[in-house]
């Protein structure tokens, strides 16, 4: 890891709300994936797979995804207008690439557990985290504040699905595509360079910039633990 990446300002801010992050990082619902804690009885197992397949398959991380990218799009626009350094605009193209491919995998996954997407109910958390993404498409929202909430929002699925793959996980097989679309070292890859643009503008950042950032990756990790709450509790 190069010596800005480790004293960089995320690094600072993941150690100084440690709590929060392994909140959404480590979540019991992220746990119980990774330990397959599930009760092997046949319907306990199914209903519990059911219940786990609900944060996909009742279309609620669908409907998420449906709001990221017009999201990811503002980045990208941005990005496109920050002179620094156009690279960034390959790394947001990118994972736009992969959610274009995603939302084709939430398609098949609906099909195959034959699951409707469409007026699929909105969870009130959903709704919360899909306005957060709305405010942060407005022109004023400054480049590092997006990056810094572009960084988490990847960030906390790419450490909560990695965990699922680590030695010695009792994932169920039927969970381990969904975990590596997440936790594969490609998305982690992903996430480094978007960890990487977010630190070279939180160094240069005025401090109030800096503290709004802050309060956004603060607000993104209570939205994605209130999203595993949400498939934790079961489809409401
Ligand atoms: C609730 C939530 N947070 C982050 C992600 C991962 N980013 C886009 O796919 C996701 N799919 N859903």
């Amino acid at each position: 890891m190069d010596p800005v990446e480790k004293n960089g300002v995320i690094d600072r801010w993941v150690k100084k709300h440690l709590v929060l992050y392994t909140g959404a990082t480590r979540h019991p619902f992220i746990l119980s994936i990774r330990d397959g804690t599930i009760d092997f009885s046949s319907f306990k197992r199914w209903l519990w797979l059911a219940v786990l397949m609900g944060i996909w398959l009742t279309g609620q991380d669908y409907i998420f995804v449906r709001e990221f990218v017009p999201f990811a799009a503002s980045v990208l626009l941005k990005a496109s207008k920050n002179s620094d350094d156009n690279s960034d605009t390959e790394v947001v193209l990118s994972g736009l690439a992969s959610l274009s491919d995603e939302i084709s995998w939430f398609k098949q996954e609906a099909a195959k557990w034959d699951v409707p997407l469409s007026d699929v109910i909105v969870h009130k958390s959903n709704q919360n985290y899909c306005r957060f993404l709305e405010s942060l498409m407005l022109p004023a929202v400054e480049y590092s504040v997006v990056f810094t909430a572009l960084w988490a929002i990847e960030t906390v699925y790419q450490e909560s699905f990695s965990h699922c793959l680590e030695d010695g996980n009792k994932t169920p097989p039927e969970l381990l595509e969904a975990c590596q679309r997440w936790g594969s070292e490609g998305f982690g890859e992903f996430c480094r360079s978007l960890k990487k643009i977010a630190n070279r503008c939180l160094e240069k950042a005025p401090d109030e910039e800096l503290k709004k950032a802050e309060v956004t990756f603060l607000r993104v990790l209570e939205l994605e633990i209130e999203f595993w709450d949400m498939s934790h509790g079961g489809p409401k």
